[in-house]
């Protein structure tokens, strides 16, 4: 059983990245709490979010786990009270290059007014699709609160960090970068306002991307900070929104729709998502949450409704798990190729 004498010991031999000394001499520890296997630290660093922060982060669970750890909890907090004697590396790289002028490289973010409404569902496979269809793609969970997009796809592994880079993890073709990747042991991760955009910059500047030709962020429901904050640093960025066809929920989306107008970002469109249910036997289909609310806010906002998605759940592969994708012969993952079509068409 470790106590808080032995976890000390144990953390007092791993360097803070920006002071240059021990965590344990120059105050990085903030809190530290123990009950029965779990070990919880708050651990304050002069820059968060950084390849340096993961880096440290997988230092520590490893090791604590090796101490016989059953669960670590990190949180990390911006210190103020010290001075780095290191710029974070992303800082040294000058602009970086998916968001240089001269980049090609389209961003689309996928908003939503009210959560549960299948908006990573849509991000995972409509980015899916466009690597189906050729296209070299990126896929950014921006979904603080509820980052799931590494589950949806199955993902099991941590990026890569090498030097001061962050490699995301590529699933069917996809380089995804995820919050996810950044907490430990799904602990619910606390962010204040302005450590928000900071991180989301970070995984523009310190993620090794590559050359691509699509960006999508899966961003939180609503239209808070986080949906400003890539407003404010992807002007060009566009926006496909995604709702059911409840009436309620198309209302909610359209706040989303109508701030992304007002801060002249083009919506792509709506896709309409749980459309309806459509019997096997009988081809009926059912309108379980009512019927045409995307296309009547598509109609309000004056943009295409870019498809009406069923009900329906991908086949589970035990050998290839991938919960949320939708297979290329599923009759859904030809809804979302045919969605993914008229974006090149209309990104052209
Ligand atoms: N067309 C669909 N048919 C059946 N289930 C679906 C469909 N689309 C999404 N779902 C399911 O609905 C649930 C919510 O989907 P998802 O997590 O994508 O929503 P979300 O809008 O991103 O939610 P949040 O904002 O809370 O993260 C998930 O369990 C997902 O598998």
């Amino acid at each position: 059983m470790l106590t808080e004498e032995k976890v000390i010991e144990l953390l007092s031999p791993i360097q803070d990245p920006y002071l240059h000394k021990s965590m344990v001499e120059s105050g990085s520890i903030r809190e530290l709490k123990i009950k029965e296997g779990y070990v919880g630290l708050k651990i304050g660093l002069v820059h968060t979010g950084t390849p340096e922060q993961m880096q440290l982060q997988q230092q520590i669970v490893q090791v604590l786990k090796n101490a016989g750890a059953e669960s670590v909890g990190l949180r990390f907090e911006k210190r103020e009270d010290v001075e780095a004697e290191q710029q974070p590396s992303g800082q040294q790289q000058g602009a970086p290059s998916i968001l240089s002028e001269n980049s090609k490289t389209e961003f689309i973010a996928i908003a939503s007014g009210k959560g549960g409404v299948g908006k990573s569902t849509v991000s995972v496979n409509l980015a899916v699709a466009l690597a189906r269809l050729g296209k070299k793609v990126g896929l950014i969970d921006a979904d603080i609160y509820g980052f799931s997009v590494p589950d949806m796809m199955g993902i099991t592994e941590r990026p890569k960090v090498k030097g001061d880079r962050i490699f995301p993890v590529e699933r069917f073709d996809v380089k995804v970068i995820s919050m996810a990747f950044f907490v430990e042991d799904n602990a619910p991760v606390i962010w204040r306002g302005p450590m928000l955009g900071k991180m989301l910059m970070n995984f523009f500047s310190e993620v090794e991307w590559g050359d691509l030709d699509y960006v999508l962020l899966d961003l939180p429901p609503g239209t808070g900070d986080v949906a400003l904050d890539v407003h404010k640093m992807l002007p060009k960025c566009k926006e496909v929104i995604v709702t059911t066809p409840h009436a309620t929920a198309a209302f909610v989306a359209a706040r989303a729709g109508t701030m992304a107008i007002k801060t002249n970002h083009e919506v792509l469109g709506i896709v309409e998502n749980m459309s309806y249910f459509q019997s096997e036997s009988t081809g009926e289909k059912e309108y379980v949450f009512g019927k045409d609310g995307g296309k009547r806010l598509a109609e309000e906002l004056n943009v295409p409704l870019l498809g009406q998605i069923p009900l329906g759940q991908p086949e589970i592969k035990e050998d290839d798990f991938a919960p949320s994708v939708y297979e290329l012969t599923h009759p859904i993952g030809e809804h979302y190729i045919q969605m993914a079509k008229t974006i090149i068409e209309k990104t052209k």
